[in-house]
């Protein structure tokens, strides 16, 4: 081990007393390592992470300022929680499902007589209401990592950065650009809110017990500069659009099935819109993208059904069709993937089509 290693090894082995005097489990170079007093539930998410020179690279990362109110997911053991308290952060809120974690996590705090800083909330991070916060810090099970996102950027919260470690896969997706191969529609929904950068990976080593996957390191900064956008709506488009993202836009616009249900949604978005202005955003998860097979690109349903149009004036639903295509014609998009286009072009389609009577939620 060299010399730097084992500097930081003794430092925290200090720092953080009776935790980590225990043997280590863990293959990693120097370990805060899991004392095994409780077992830890893999379908939960718990790999704690042990790694210290990570550990710290994820606090430093997270630039924490002095008054910050952190809010970290699923503190486990308090590894990480335990350099959010000793940072300049004012207060630490940590959410955690399990009580055998929140237990050791408020034991932790106070060993470290830094109880004062930490509220601990019992419960599901999906479910429960987060306190205010300035900044996310977080080692999250990897499960929630869609719904998570969505709800820290298409709910009602204002903050500075979330420091998300990720699954790998997750966190290449995540930061994917427009014509990447991994660009999808995850990427194209939190690009609309907020700018990401990958800040760096994590081995799988670096936990107990040892995931299957390797994990990233990922920022998520949420935009002053919105675009002026409904976003209930535009979660709507990208899922149309990235369903089925290795056919053109023109392909995808010209399925009779899909023209059908679109052309039911928009004359039950007008009623609504009558009835009762303003809609919310639907949260849920933001990259159910499956390429679904329903027609070939000729347009053609795939079920052979010739009754589509029943029930409905064919002469309103071939209108309709035509404000879809000239909408597509007119951005010059009918030839293009989805995933080779920017948000800007996206947005500016569904804008010509909401203008022509065309609505997606
Ligand atoms: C990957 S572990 C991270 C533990 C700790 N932060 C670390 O880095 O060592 C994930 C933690 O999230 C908790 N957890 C799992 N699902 C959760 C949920 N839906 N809401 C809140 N916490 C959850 C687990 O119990 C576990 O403590």
């Amino acid at each position: 081990m060299n010399r730097a290693v084992s500097n930081l090894r003794a430092r925290h082995v200090a720092r953080l007393g009776s935790f980590c005097a225990s043997s280590s489990s863990s293959s990693s170079p120097a370990s805060e390592a899991w004392d095994g007093r409780f077992r830890l539930h893999k379908p939960r998410g718990q790999h704690l992470l042990t790694n210290p020179r990570v550990l710290d690279a994820i606090a430093r990362h997270a630039a924490l300022r002095p008054g910050d109110a952190v809010l970290e997911v699923g503190p486990g053991t308090g590894n990480l929680t335990a350099r959010l308290l000793a940072s300049p952060a004012a207060r630490v809120s940590a959410v955690e499902i399990d009580p055998r974690m929140v237990d050791a996590v408020t034991a932790r705090a106070s060993a470290l007589n830094l109880a004062h800083k930490l509220t601990v909330i019992l419960g599901d991070a999906v479910e429960t209401d987060f306190p205010e916060f300035d900044v996310c810090v977080a080692n999250i099970p990897y499960g929630i990592s869609s719904p998570l996102i969505a709800k820290l950027l298409f709910g009602t919260y204002r903050f500075r950065t979330a420091t998300l470690l990720l699954q790998k896969e997750f966190a290449r997706r995540l930061v994917a650009k427009p014509g990447d191969s991994e660009y999808n529609r995850l990427a194209a929904n939190v690009h609309m809110v907020a700018e990401t950068r990958l800040l760096m990976d994590v081995s799988k080593r670096d936990f107990v017990p040892m995931p299957r996957v390797d994990s990233s390191l990922v920022e998520i900064r949420p935009r002053v500069d919105m675009p002026e956008a409904d976003l209930a709506e535009w979660l709507a488009f990208t899922r149309e659009c990235f369903g089925q993202k290795n056919k053109t836009l023109g392909a995808i616009f010209k399925q009779k099935r899909k023209i059908l249900e679109l052309f039911k949604r928009s004359h039950r978005t007008k009623r609504c819109a009558d009835d009762a202005p303003g809609r919310g955003v639907i949260l849920g998860v933001l990259d159910d993208d499956n390429d679904e097979a329903c027609s070939d690109d000729d347009g053609n349903d795939d079920n052979g059904r010739s009754d589509v149009v029943a029930g409905f004036n064919k002469e309103d639903v071939g209108a309709f069709k035509e404000r879809i295509a000239n909408a597509l014609e007119s951005t010059e998009l009918a030839g293009k993937r989805p995933s080779q286009l920017s948000n800007d072009e996206l947005l500016r389609l569904l804008r010509l089509l909401n203008e022509r009577g065309v609505w997606f939620q």
